[in-house]
């Protein structure tokens, strides 16, 4: 399916909250015309109101795709109204935390084309990274159309099996959090050492901002570029040998983070 065959049958996006308009607004910048996408919400933001999509307006036909961003807890009261477009040529594209494609499928109707993915934040700025995994319906063609979609809004990952979905939550998914509260630690800890709290939070802030931009330009690893910033027996080394510390080190409590909100994924799904 081309584009203007998309935009002929138009986008649906089932809730419009922080994911699904950090999506919107991606594919907004990047020429996907307002009119041709629907959205259902029932109380939509003001940004959302500016956009100029149909709004809570009726349902197109036989839309391309539906894009599911609702809280998997609402889910089940949510998916029901798309119910018409189930096993047919629409496309299902749900972003929900923890709810496996099994979930749609027995909403859906089995025949259904259903792709799981899981974005991130970072997409309302064109930088998210979504994994992505069909079911057996979902044609190349389909996934591609996904693919292409979601690579308006970053970059994008195909998985091999549908269980590698909760540590990819895990990671990447709910991984924008922790960076943004390294920063706030960061900006606690310039305060401890005697820093006001404003020069502590713009310092912490261009720190993160300034060395995620670096791993993203540099073809270096994110090892080297650490060794880079190490004199030996200088600053940085003494820092680096409490964070890297074998226990209560960061490695040792990042294995622990990830691993509670995959298990919250898990969970999710029972
Ligand atoms: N936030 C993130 O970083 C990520 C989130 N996700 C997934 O994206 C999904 C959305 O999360 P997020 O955007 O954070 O949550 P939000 O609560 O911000 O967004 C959900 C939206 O859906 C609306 N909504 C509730 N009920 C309905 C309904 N019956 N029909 C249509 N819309 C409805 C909500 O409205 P109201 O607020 O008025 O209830 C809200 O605007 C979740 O499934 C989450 O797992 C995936 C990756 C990353
Ligand atoms: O916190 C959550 O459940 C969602 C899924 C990944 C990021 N936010």
């Amino acid at each position: 399916m081309d584009m203007a065959q998309v935009h002929a049958r138009g986008l649906v996006l089932l809730g419009c909250g922080k994911m699904g308009s950090a999506m919107l607004q991606g594919w907004l910048a990047d020429g996907f015309p307002p009119d041709a996408v629907t959205v259902l919400d029932p109380f939509p933001s003001d940004w959302l109101k500016a956009q100029g999509v149909r709004l809570n307006a009726p349902l197109p036909a036989a839309p391309a795709i539906v894009l599911v961003a609702v809280k998997p807890q609402m889910m089940a009261d949510a998916l029901p109204v798309l119910k018409p477009f189930g096993g047919g040529e629409t496309l299902f594209l749900s972003v929900a935390a923890g709810t496996p494609i099994s979930f749609y499928e027995d909403v859906l109707g089995a025949e259904t084309p259903i792709i799981r993915a899981m974005p991130n934040t970072p997409a309302a700025v064109g930088r998210g990274i979504t994994a992505i995994i069909g079911n057996t319906y979902a044609t190349a063609d389909q996934l591609d159309l996904a693919d292409h979609f979601l690579s308006a809004v970053g970059e994008v990952v195909r998985l091999g099996d549908e269980s590698e979905m909760d540590a990819v939550t895990g990671l990447s998914g709910s991984g924008p959090a922790y960076v943004f509260h390294m920063v706030e630690a960061m900006a606690r800890a310039g305060m401890a050492e005697g820093l006001p709290e404003a020069l502590a939070m713009r310092l912490a802030r261009a720190t993160v901002t300034g060395a995620g931009e670096l791993l993203y330009q540099s073809g270096e690893s994110a090892t080297q570029l650490r060794i880079n910033v190490t004199s030996p027996n200088g600053t940085t080394a003494a820092a680096l040998d409490v964070l890297m510390a074998e226990t209560d080190g960061l490695p040792d409590l990042m294995v622990r983070a990830v691993k509670a909100a995959a298990d919250r994924s898990r969970e999710l799904a029972k």
